[in-house]
């Protein structure tokens, strides 16, 4: 086995474009500084919008084959290398908005046994020994099956590696502070009437909002790496427009919300290293080798 790099970072998602949108910039920074870092994609997204008319042909398997694509182009805009799709190609179906009839296909990620998807995404833990883990909230950060069930998947097979030699030392939960959001959201609306998007978001429709004393590390992405993150996002171009000076996007649904440059976390599992109260800026701060004897 080829021998890593000292740093791996472990980020789990549900579809192609949740890691560009919820990680793009501490990816970028932290491929760009040599650390290993390893995105594992529960599902291909084939029951998304689309987005550009041109594109709206693309459904079901064709859908999933194009968005495969599209995270091949976001992770080359990162320089991340290490992209695996949970239990191979096509093994868990996108489960759809939460409430549809979709949620109930036996072949999607929602009614997928959580232990087995576990156990295939312990091994991924076993062979990359990650010092840092990154996913959603118990939530999904908005509620969405697949997002929820990443959740579960990656809580699971962090216990499961434990158990089998590997405690990843440092788990992280996706989220943005309450006050970055709601000033984000004010600049947003004032600047609303020169961007490409009829209305706004809402705080609300953020994904992993929290009160600010939750977040205890954050990812400044500066101008390097927030470009990274804005050129992935577009490289999903069925599911996000960005738009011109990149500081806002729009999903399918074509409300505009912040693209935030700096990144947010919540520890939840393992020592912060943070100074004097202060939040992290480096997820791996305070993990050493020594837990690799663990
Ligand atoms: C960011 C994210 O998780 N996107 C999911 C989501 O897509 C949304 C969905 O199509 C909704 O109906 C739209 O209004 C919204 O704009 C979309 O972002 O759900 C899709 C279906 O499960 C999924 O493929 C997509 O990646
Ligand atoms: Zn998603």
């Amino acid at each position: 086995m080829t021998e890593l790099p000292s740093r791996r970072l472990l980020l789990v998602h549900a579809h192609p474009d949740d890691e560009s949108i919820n990680n793009g910039a501490t990816m970028a920074r932290y491929a760009a500084e040599g650390a290993h870092v390893t995105l594992v994609t529960c599902t291909l997204g084939e029951r998304g919008e689309v987005i550009p008319p041109e594109l709206r042909h693309l459904t079901g398997a064709a859908l999933g084959e194009h968005r495969k694509a599209e995270l091949a182009a976001a992770m080359a805009e990162l320089g991340v290398h290490d992209v695996r799709l949970l239990g191979g190609p096509g093994r868990y179906g996108d489960s759809g908005m939460m409430g549809l009839p979709d949620n109930d296909d036996p072949a999607c990620f929602w009614q997928a046994d959580v232990d087995e998807a576990a156990a295939s995404l312990a091994e991924v833990i076993l062979e990359v020994r990650p010092q840092v883990l990154v996913t959603y909230d118990e939530d999904g950060g908005y509620g969405h099956p697949d997002h929820i069930q990443a959740h579960r998947v990656a809580m699971r097979a962090a216990e499961l590696a434990g158990a089998a030699g590997w405690r990843i030392p440092k788990v992280y939960w996706n989220r943005v502070p309450r006050s970055v959001a709601e000033d984000a959201f004010a600049r947003l609306r004032e600047e609303l009437p020169g961007l490409p998007f009829p209305s706004a978001a809402a705080v609300s429709d953020v994904p992993g909002v929290v009160d600010d004393d939750r977040v205890t590390a954050e990812i400044d992405g500066g101008a390097g790496h927030a470009a990274a993150k804005a050129a992935a996002m577009r490289a999903h171009a069925t599911q996000i427009a960005v738009a011109p000076g990149e500081r806002c996007f729009a999903l399918s649904n074509d409300l505009a919300q912040p693209l935030f440059t700096t990144e947010y976390y919540e520890l939840v599992r393992g020592e912060a290293a943070g100074h004097g109260g202060n939040r992290e800026t480096d997820l791996f701060a305070g993990t050493t080798d020594a837990a690799e004897a663990a």
